[in-house]
């Protein structure tokens, strides 16, 4: 079975289609291994060996124009939701609020006690469609829906097939130029708002768009914005930071900086990632304690999920971003799709859980097209 991976950058009207027909992908037990290298990379959020990380060395590297709507194979289809967050869940929503019920406990006693200041919870949720649908129409109608978003299509014999929209930089270099983003917060935009747009040319005032932050996003997104400063002063050259601003991502927002810094040595950037990789956009501080929380508490198994993925070129462009708004395809009617939210001492079930069903609405919403 060939590997392959299909990636269109924000804003961009074309595609990438990399196919790896000989032999699988290369293992790789730690980010480090990527010194050096060049391919598509889908790393997972936690390194193990069911989930290593991999190295996609395509034979064959083709440029294609994404296609306008009609010409887009998917079937017409009604999706709906199966079986809980737990990967032995069978029971339905309710499980599925059970489980992330317990785990929003665990975590809670933990930030009211002091232990963690922050930590991403993660759910998934199964869905079922009426209808086959098709992997390469899913990408292409995501690419044609999230404009702003890195949409990919990624298949291997080791991962199963993966296909995301994501709003996060974890790192992208060319000429020696290093960029990373502290994407965190997360609204969801109602019917007055959906007009919003803040593309990266632009400046928009959040206050003229009818935005504004509580404390707890501007916190959280704090917290991501600080320990990428700290890393990047450690590992990387000169670095700028600008921002917070807000940026839509499908039905909702969030804040981001930008981070711009000196990355002169890429044969080094498996290192760099080694360091940065999870973030607290997607795990928590103090990081090796809630890493652990999560690997040995969260009843979702992450796999790929929060994890990254994209092209890796250590002498030229690289773009990789978290692996987030992502589902996996079990089959043409089988889909697993994941979401988290950043946990502070003060947050509320209810609302985080809300948090969850919209971050996973970006991938609902391609199998009946409708338009955000
Ligand atoms: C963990 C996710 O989002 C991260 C990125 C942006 C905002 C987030 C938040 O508000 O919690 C998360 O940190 C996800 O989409 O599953």
């Amino acid at each position: 079975m060939a590997s392959f991976a299909y990636y269109r950058l924000p804003y961009a009207d074309r595609y990438t289609v990399m196919v790896q027909t000989e032999g699988e992908p290369e293992r790789l037990a730690s980010c480090t291994g990527l010194n050096g290298r060049n391919g598509f990379v889908l790393a997972p959020f936690s390194v193990s060996s069911g989930c290593p990380v991999l190295l996609i060395h395509p034979d064959r590297v083709e440029e294609r124009a994404v296609p306008e709507e009609e010409h887009i194979r998917t079937g017409h289809c009604t999706a709906s939701r199966q079986a809980g967050g737990s990967a032995s869940g069978v029971s339905g929503m309710d499980s599925d609020k059970a489980v992330y019920s317990k785990d929003f406990e665990s975590c809670r006693s933990m930030l009211v006690s002091g232990e963690f200041s922050k930590i991403v919870l993660a759910r998934s949720a199964g869905v079922e469609t009426v209808d086959e649908m098709d992997a390469e129409g899913l990408f292409l109608r995501a690419c044609r829906m999230y404009p702003r978003m890195f949409v990919v299509l990624v298949s291997t014999p080791q991962s199963g097939m993966w296909l995301a929209a994501t709003p996060e930089i974890l790192l992208e270099s060319s000429c020696g130029t290093g960029r990373t983003v502290a994407l965190a917060g997360t609204m969801k935009l109602d019917e007055s708002q959906l007009g919003f747009d803040n593309p990266p040319s632009a400046s928009v005032d959040d206050a003229a768009s009818g935005i504004f932050w509580s404390t707890k996003n501007i916190k959280e997104q704090r917290y991501v914005a600080t320990y990428i400063s700290d890393v990047l002063k450690r590992f990387a050259g000169a670095c700028r930071e600008e921002g917070p601003r807000t940026v839509r991502a499908g039905n909702i927002v969030h804040l981001r900086s930008d981070f711009t810094f000196e990355l002169a040595d890429t044969s080094r950037i498996g290192s760099l990632l080694d360091i940065l990789h999870p973030t607290p956009a997607v795990c928590g501080l103090p990081k090796t304690e809630t890493y652990r929380h999560i690997v040995d508490h969260e009843h979702t198994d992450r796999r790929y999920y929060s994890g990254f993925m994209g092209p890796l070129c250590h002498d030229g462009a690289t773009h990789l971003y978290v692996s987030l708004r992502c589902m996996q395809i079990v089959d043409g009617r089988h889909y697993r799709l994941y979401a988290g939210g950043g946990l502070l001492k003060d947050s509320v079930e209810e609302q985080e859980w809300c948090e969850t069903e919209a971050k996973m609405e970006t991938m609902l919403r391609l199998f009946d097209g409708s338009c955000l």
